[in-house]
């Protein structure tokens, strides 16, 4: 389990200004869990994924997983960005194969489990290829497979798809979703779309900014349906989810609507 129990964080901003980066966020991510923050620009999430990363600490509040109190980066979460910190002169399998060198794993051992890795995200044809013969989708399946190679016990994703074509990020969440179905790892996803918040998440957190808090929490399972069915347009076409579609919508707008008068 991982807890996230009344994290605030404040940054001094260099006007002298304290920036309210993050209000009492509580929630909690179980066994193969999926949740996704959602929220506009500037509502903390960033600052939430890395905290629980370990690269900044609260300012109050803690941070538990699997009991032992979250103090720094850990080989137990694996991270992906939005935009992908691959080593452009290292070949595909040499990147995903980093981590595990950094870990002390063997020469053999390393390759075997990054061509693994590379099968599951559908890459290991392209094992020897460099970062800029890819596409960005490509690029970013290297990233799970390089995030996944450690074996971490949650995989944190700061808006992997958000740079991507709609078409190629229909199918890199179809992708995901079959591997945390597979691996049955927890995630902690970040963006900014509703529908893919909807159609990803166990749990979607909706957030607001100054200061960045949860405003709503919805339980969903159109992921556990699709991991099921397979079918993604029968899910996004139903009144079910254009409902919650138009519920978040309109959450997301008052928080908007708050700030301009605040
Ligand atoms: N190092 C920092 N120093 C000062 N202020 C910061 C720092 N990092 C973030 N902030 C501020 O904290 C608030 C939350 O930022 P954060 O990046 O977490 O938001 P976000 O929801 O991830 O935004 P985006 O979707 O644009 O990435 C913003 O007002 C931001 O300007």
């Amino acid at each position: 389990m991982l807890k996230v129990d009344h994290a605030s964080v404040f940054f001094a901003a260099r006007d002298g200004r304290t920036v309210h980066a993050l209000d009492r966020v509580s929630f909690e991510i179980p066994e193969s869990g999926f949740v996704v923050a959602l929220g506009a620009s500037g509502c903390g999430k960033s600052t939430l994924l890395n905290a629980i990363a370990g690269f900044l600490p609260l300012s109050d509040g803690a941070i538990i997983l699997d009991g032992r109190p979250v103090r720094g980066p850990g080989a137990d979460r694996g991270v992906v960005f939005q935009k992908d910190a691959l080593l452009p002169w290292k070949t595909v399998v040499d990147n995903v194969a980093l981590g595990l060198k950094f870990a002390g794993v063997s020469k053999s051992e390393r390759r075997a489990r990054a061509h693994e890795l590379l099968r599951l995200v559908g890459l290991d044809e392209f094992a020897k290829a460099l970062p800029y013969e890819l596409s960005g989708g490509m690029r970013q399946r290297v990233g799970i497979a390089r995030a996944l190679a450690t074996e971490p016990d949650i995989l944190l994703m700061d808006e992997p798809f958000g740079a991507l074509d709609g078409l190629t990020r229909d199918q890199m969440q179809e992708l995901l979703i079959s591997i945390w179905y597979r691996t049955a790892k927890r995630i902690f996803f970040i963006t900014h779309s509703i529908e893919e918040a909807l159609f990803l998440g166990t749990q979607v957190l909706v957030m607001s900014p100054r200061p960045g808090r949860v405003v709503a929490r919805f339980d969903l399972d159109f992921v556990r349906r699709f991991a099921a069915t397979g079918d993604a347009r029968s899910i996004k076409l139903s009144t079910e989810f254009a409902s919650l579609r138009e519920e978040i919508r309109a959450i997301l707008h008052r928080a908007e609507d708050f700030r301009s008068v605040a």
